[in-house]
């Protein structure tokens, strides 16, 4: 069990950049958690800072019973596993398999151990196929598959995903819709950084939102995309049958087709063909 907090957390990057101010967040063990918000919110600083790639300048961020500032990455990296933004940071082997396999094993996982969270790693991404590949191979959607595998193997309790609906077509969310599952009926806290507002509201209950280094709104779909200041704020575009549901002035939040629908129908007369 890993209990992650965030203490009035700020940080500056060396070159003056202040990216976080006085943030705050508390996650329990095995929530799934979207983190949205405009092109440098801070999103990806804050995810940093939870995995010890970087250190807050003030505040605290406590990771089960430890404090980021007296560990190092490799250590914190058996509590937080972190998939980069960009997959091309992440794969330094020449073999999809030798990538995935390389995080358990650096766990020091007994061998038989180190196998089976591989091959549980790469049949859950859908890559099982690609093993022997190089991943420089591989298009951008299915690299980041690779160093999603690779973070998984390692069988940590927290798992950060940057922006892993970038690029992906309807199967890759699926497989992504279906890793969430899989991941949280074992208990794991995961936390997504998207911009795809319509996987957000198909698989994530609890949602942060981020503006201008702040956390400007920590609560469900329902709230977050029907109120007007955190939308202007964060600038987030609401999924699109929010926006329809809106333009019919539908007097209730809607959030899925099925419930638009039901609601079109219920409401509208057919037009009759004579
Ligand atoms: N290495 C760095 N040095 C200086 N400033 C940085 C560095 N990395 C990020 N920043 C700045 O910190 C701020 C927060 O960036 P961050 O990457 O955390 O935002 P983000 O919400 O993840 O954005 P995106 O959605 O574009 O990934 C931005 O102003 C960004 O330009």
């Amino acid at each position: 069990m890993t209990h992650l907090v965030l203490n009035n957390v700020s940080f500056q990057y060396p070159d003056g950049t202040q990216a976080l101010e006085n943030v705050s967040l508390e996650i329990p063990q095995g929530q799934r958690i979207a983190l949205v918000g405009q092109n440098g919110a801070g999103k990806t600083t804050a995810v940093k800072l939870m995995n010890g790639l970087l250190k807050p300048t003030t505040g605290e961020v406590i990771v089960g019973e430890w404090n980021t500032t007296s560990k190092t990455t490799a250590q914190l990296s058996r509590k937080v596993g972190y998939v980069f933004q960009n997959p091309d940071d992440q794969i330094f082997h020449n073999e999809v398999i030798k990538e995935v396999r390389f995080g358990p094993k650096n766990m020091g996982f007994d061998l038989e151990r180190v196998e089976e969270m591989t091959q549980w790693a790469l049949e859950l991404c859908g890559i099982s196929q690609y093993a022997e590949e190089n991943p420089y191979n591989l298009p951008y959607s299915m690299r980041k598959f690779v160093t999603v595998a690779s973070v998984i193997a390692m069988d940590s309790d927290i798992i950060i995903l940057d922006e892993p609906t970038a690029g992906q077509d309807k199967i890759g969310l699926e497989i992504l819709g279906n890793l969430l599952e899989t991941l949280e009926s074992l208990g794991k806290t995961v936390i997504t950084i998207t911009h795809d507002m319509e996987f957000v509201t198909t698989h994530f209950k609890r949602i942060i939102v981020m503006a201008n280094r702040r956390i400007i709104a920590d609560d469900q779909a329902m709230t977050i995309f029907y109120q007007d200041d955190i939308l202007t704020e964060s600038m987030l575009k609401p999924p699109a049958v929010a926006q329809m549901a809106a333009l019919l002035n539908i007097p209730h939040a809607v959030l899925s087709k099925k419930e638009l629908i039901a609601y079109i129908k219920s409401h509208y007369q057919p037009l009759s063909s004579e």
